[in-house]
């Protein structure tokens, strides 16, 4: 068999694409993984030291995902001998009358999922350092925790080429001629595929467009906050203090979502669940602060305990969906490209899963879990291209 051909391409090495591209190789399929950038890198989505990991969604497909996601993380905590995955909780804080936060709880609830409801009173004795607003409640999502990203992401990309997969990277795939086989043409070589998994994260719509379908995908560039304790440790891992998602706090249009100090000594991540329209290769000409306004906000209000400024801000991008849900299907003209993208900012903890049925889609084979909430056809009213 010829070096350049392959049982499969999988395009963009961010969580999606390499844990798609290991699912293949566990399946015995020759594998190439072609990622633009020489790796790691931090100019998409898959990139920092941490992700929430949590079974608290407003939509049951999702927590029903999330029981098999823990068991292959855990699986690859064990193949690759490292710790990735971190239990803390996870406190939900938001309205009675908000109809998120009470889906949030349902599912909880609905799904036995271990979990606690606190009285405001119990609230305040467990957690001192921070400030349930009046008319609030708050639950915890005890399954809930730390996932580190950037170790999970090294773990994956290793496996995948012990068990014989080959990645490229520093290589940008530039053309792609549908058929069978698939033909890819990169700035330095050609290759040939019996099947293509796209997951090129933000530039998902324009990969996509060279096929003639324009998926409605906005970029939002993601401020990446952390801010200081004034007592270092406050809100640390070390005392056990969780992650949280405030459910559209203080009137906030988005929620706020915060991890324990960890990654940086005495500094707590806190960020806000939206940020400002970008192409993915301009996002650094984007300087919106809106988003710290808000957070500053927030921080100074229930986080007493935090510097309402914030120490650090990093970049990240999300790829959303008009309804947040993710894509995962076939490309409507050519069955043998699989699409994999749309992760509206919530996708890290889902990888695993994902990964599996974008193997199964590309080998065409049955998915495992029903994907009627992910198929593009949900978006017909919207699609501009001629399908
Ligand atoms: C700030 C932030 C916080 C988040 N928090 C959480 C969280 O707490 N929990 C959670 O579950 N999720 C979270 N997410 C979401 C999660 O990180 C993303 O859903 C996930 O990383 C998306 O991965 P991806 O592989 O689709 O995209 P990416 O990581 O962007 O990967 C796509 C890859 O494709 C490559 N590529 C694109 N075009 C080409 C080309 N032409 N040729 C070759 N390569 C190409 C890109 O360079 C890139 O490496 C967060 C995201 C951000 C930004
Ligand atoms: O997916 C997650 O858990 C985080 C926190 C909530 C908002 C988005 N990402």
């Amino acid at each position: 068999m010829d070096a350049n051909n392959f049982d499969c391409i999988v395009l963009g090495a961010g969580i999606q694409g390499s844990y798609t591209a290991y699912h293949l190789a566990k399946n015995k399929k020759k594998t190439l993984l072609v990622e633009q950038f020489v790796l790691p890198h931090s100019r998409g989505s898959s990139h920092g030291h941490t992700r929430i990991i949590r079974k608290a969604y407003q939509q049951d497909y999702y927590t029903r995902m999330m029981s098999e996601c823990y068991q292959l993380w855990a699986q690859l905590e064990k193949e690759a001998n490292v710790e990735i995955y971190r239990n803390t909780g996870m406190l939900v804080v938001g309205k009675e009358d908000c109809s998120a936060f009470r889906s949030l709880r349902g599912t909880l609830l609905r799904n036995n999922i271990p979990m606690e409801v606190l009285s405001p009173e119990q609230f305040a004795s467990r957690f001192p350092s921070v400030r349930l607003p009046p008319g609030e409640s708050a639950v915890i999502d005890k399954t809930a925790g730390v996932l580190h990203a950037d170790r999970a992401l090294k773990a994956i990309q290793d496996l995948f080429r012990g068990l014989g997969g080959v990645i490229h990277d520093g290589e940008k795939v530039v053309d792609f001629t549908p058929g069978s086989p698939i033909t890819m043409t990169t700035n330095s070589g050609m290759y040939h595929a019996q099947s293509l998994v796209i997951t090129a994260g933000p530039w998902a719509k324009s990969v996509l467009a060279r096929t003639g379908l324009q998926l409605p995908l906005q970029v939002l560039r993601i401020n990446v906050c952390y801010w200081k304790e004034r007592i270092p440790g406050t809100y640390g891992i070390g005392r056990h203090f969780p992650c949280f998602i405030g459910v559209k706090q203080h009137g906030a249009k988005h929620d706020i979502y915060g991890l324990p100090s960890n990654e940086y000594p005495g500094l707590m991540k806190i960020c806000y669940h939206s940020g400002s329209e970008t192409e993915p290769d301009e996002r650094d000409r984007q300087t919106s602060q809106e988003d710290i306004a808000i957070l500053s906000s927030f921080v100074s209000k229930s986080f007493p305990g935090l510097d309402p400024t914030p120490a650090v801000v990093e970049q990240c991008m999300y790829t959303v969906t008009p309804d947040s849900d993710f894509i995962l299907d076939q490309h409507p003209s050519h069955s043998n490209i699989i699409i994999g993208a749309g992760f509206s900012g919530h996708g890290f903890k889902l990888a695993p899963v994902v990964g599996k049925i974008l193997c199964e889609l590309a080998l065409g084979k049955t998915p495992s879990f029903d994907l009627s909430p992910f198929r593009i056809t949900r978006f017909q009213p919207l699609l501009k291209s001629a399908l």
